[in-house]
């Protein structure tokens, strides 16, 4: 699900260009490939639609005569993430996409005694400014490279890829240590995917898993059989496998990298206030993340990649 004013900008784009929506600058493509958004506010995907019926093999672009087709999108139209139509005004985060969160997911703050503690649920970098380094070519699409414009911690530096082509999205979020000390955080990249209606999604990847829900106190279950969604959710699973979320329309793949945690969330009927109910029912949160399952202890000099990769299941 796309707002329609992000949907007319993308409309109005031939190739790639800067421009702005909902206040903040935004990176768009709408190239042969598919479609791209990415706002410079949090280095946040807002958005992606790949063509792959124009895609001729894995990595190869197709022919402009087929590429262009706009019927070669029109039954998802919407693309595979959801950002909601009434996001808040700046300095709020955007609601959708990929927010990336660090230095900690939730409010499970850095464990160091610095200055880094404190500050926002998910940490300052979905609400930061991103400088977008680098477009390059890459398989048949585009690989983008972004570092935060000012120092968000006094330690630890992160820089975000994203890499788009007819087949994929694949997002990763680099930490490095350019510090003195050891330094423990936690990290995710919190998507919101699009889908028919929240009630009817279904999860596979989890069964046998355990997890703490959020909604009880993090009491310690077991994933019995498949996760469905019925009602609300707040759960991190200690889970590094992959998931197909299957929405009854689509069955998406979500891969993920440096992630022992897979959070599931979705708040039902107390939708957060930059969230109209009727859009509410289209989105349902599942996140690579490292949480207090996994936190990451990282030593000076070292690094590590959070990532997620998103495809199309294949057909058989
Ligand atoms: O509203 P926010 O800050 O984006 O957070 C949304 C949700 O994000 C999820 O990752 C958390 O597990 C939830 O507890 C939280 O409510």
């Amino acid at each position: 699900m796309i707002p329609e004013s992000l949907r007319a900008l993308l409309d109005d784009t031939q190739g790639q260009r800067h421009t702005e929506w909902a206040g903040r600058e935004v990176w768009l493509a709408n190239e042969p490939w598919g479609e791209l958004a990415v706002s410079l506010q949090g280095a946040q995907v807002l958005h992606f639609l790949p063509s792959p019926e124009t895609a001729t093999a894995e990595g190869s672009l197709p022919s402009p005569e087929t590429a262009t087709a706009e019927g070669s999108r029109c039954a998802d139209a919407g693309g595979w993430l959801w950002v909601t139509p009434t996001p808040q005004d700046l300095p709020g985060a955007i609601r959708g996409g990929i927010p990336l969160c660090w230095p900690w997911f939730a409010d499970e703050h850095t464990a160091d005694e610095s200055p880094d503690r404190s500050g926002p649920m998910h940490g300052p970098a979905r609400k930061a400014s991103w400088i977008l380094e680098a477009v390059d070519e890459h398989d048949g699409g585009v690989e983008l490279h972004l570092s935060p414009a000012e120092r968000l911690h006094s330690q630890l530096a992160p820089r975000a890829v994203i890499q788009a082509n007819a087949q994929r999205l694949h997002v990763e979020l680099v930490t490095e240590h350019r510090g003195e000390t050891p330094v423990k955080f936690s990290a995710a990249l919190h998507s919101y995917f699009a889908v028919g209606d929240v009630h009817g999604c279904r999860v596979e990847g989890l069964a046998g898993a355990r997890y703490l829900d959020k909604l009880a106190g993090f009491a310690e279950c077991d994933q019995q059989g498949e996760l469905g969604v019925r009602g609300s959710l707040d759960r991190i699973y200690h889970s590094n496998r992959e998931v197909v979320l299957d929405d009854g329309n689509r069955r998406l793949r979500v891969a993920k990298q440096g992630s022992d945690s897979t959070v599931i969330w979705h708040p039902d009927t107390e939708l957060p206030d930059d969230t109209p109910a009727d859009a509410g029912r289209h989105f349902l949160c599942i996140e690579a993340a490292c949480t207090r399952l996994d936190p990451v202890w990282l030593v000076p000099g070292a690094q590590h990649l959070l990532g997620t990769t998103l495809s199309l299941e294949e057909q058989p």
